[in-house]
């Protein structure tokens, strides 16, 4: 007989809320009595009822726009904060009660502040965080020298942190949160500030882990490409509240269900085919847009070739950029296609 085991997600977000108590100002006498009296507060629900699960080997972007609540979602998943009602569990583990067996399973990742030491050295660093796991030696070293291979960080292993432009100290934060080997690693906008090639290296570092070593991620991020090269699956939240879950492709198939021909004509013309919208002219150049579930490619181009002399062409996917932009300007799903 066939056993049917349901395997525990790595991760389980449920039913999360977490407020935050804010001084009401009053200004005037009132306001002076008042800090006497007592004080008046107005309560901020930061996350409203979040539920997710996440299987291990997962990569999951967690996105949403400024202030919708994800670092304080990250911040209950890792312990940091206790919530105020639900429940999260990391591996079994409730985060914020058992913080030591909970940092065991967890590397995190802040872009914005370094967890390393300012004035020691990377190595040093590495050294440090090595001790507080109990890594023993010979592993730590070659978990620390595979690191440095797969981050080039051979040249400045011994300059201080302080002294690390920003890309290096990120690597170096990367590292160091995964010396330890966590299963899950969480990343909050690790590549902000960085250049092209800088933020390439961290999307394949991380590409890496996930594929190689199977390290499960969570990953919040502004920049949409860190995005479409890395998720699979995205988390959507805005007001605290998760607007959409599920695989980007259905996301973009169900919002974003176009692509645009490009046409560049020997002539100026308008054109009008069956199936494809002109939604711009500019001297020679004319775009066309179609939906993709509907008619395929060839046979609009084939249809503008009939009638025009045509120079150039590209046919162009739709970006990610464009629906999240919807989403944060509405302030929600959209009700129909783009
Ligand atoms: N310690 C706190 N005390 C009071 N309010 C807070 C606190 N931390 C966060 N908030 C509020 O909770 C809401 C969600 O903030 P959070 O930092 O989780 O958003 P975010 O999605 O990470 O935003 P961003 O993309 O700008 O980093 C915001 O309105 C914020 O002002």
């Amino acid at each position: 007989m066939a056993v049917t085991t349901t395997q525990r997600p790595l991760v389980r977000a449920a039913g999360l809320v977490k407020e935050f108590r804010r001084v009401k100002r009053i200004t005037g006498r009132l306001g002076a009595l008042r800090t006497f009296v007592g004080r008046d507060y107005d309560v901020i629900r930061a996350v409203d009822d979040v539920s997710f699960d996440i299987a291990g080997g997962e990569l999951v972007g967690y996105l949403g726009p400024n202030g919708a609540g994800k670092s304080t979602t990250i911040k209950m998943l890792t312990g940091i904060l206790t919530p105020t009602a639900g429940t999260v569990s990391i591996a079994g583990h409730d985060p914020s009660r058992e913080r030591k067996a909970n940092a065991l399973n967890i590397g995190v990742v802040f872009g914005q502040r370094s967890q390393l030491w300012w004035d020691l050295p990377l190595r040093e660093s590495f050294r440090a965080v090595r001790d507080l796991y109990g890594v023993p030696q010979r592993e730590g070293d070659r978990r620390q020298g595979e690191l440095v291979e797969l981050l080039d960080m051979d040249e400045f292993l011994d300059a201080p942190v302080r002294q690390l432009s920003l890309g290096q100290r990120m690597r170096g934060d990367l590292a160091a949160a995964m010396l330890h080997q966590p299963r899950l690693l969480y990343l909050d906008e690790p590549t902000v500030g960085l250049d092209v090639v800088a933020k390439q290296r961290i999307r394949e570092f991380v590409a890496h882990a996930n594929a190689e070593r199977g390290t499960t991620v969570v990953l919040t991020t502004h920049d949409l490409e860190d995005v479409e090269q890395l998720c699979r699956r995205i988390v959507l939240i805005d007001h605290g509240r998760v607007l959409y879950d599920g695989a980007l492709t259905e996301l973009m198939a169900r919002y974003a269900p176009y692509r645009d021909l490009v046409v560049t004509l020997a002539e100026p013309a308008d054109v009008d085919v069956r199936g494809a919208e002109q939604v711009a002219r500019d001297g020679l150049v004319v775009t066309l847009r179609f939906r993709s579930d509907q008619v395929r490619a060839p046979e609009i181009i084939a249809a503008v070739t009939s009638v025009h002399a045509v120079v150039d062409l590209s046919v162009v996917e739709p970006r990610l950029e464009a629906v999240i932009g919807r989403i944060y300007t509405q302030r929600g799903l959209p009700e129909n296609p783009a």
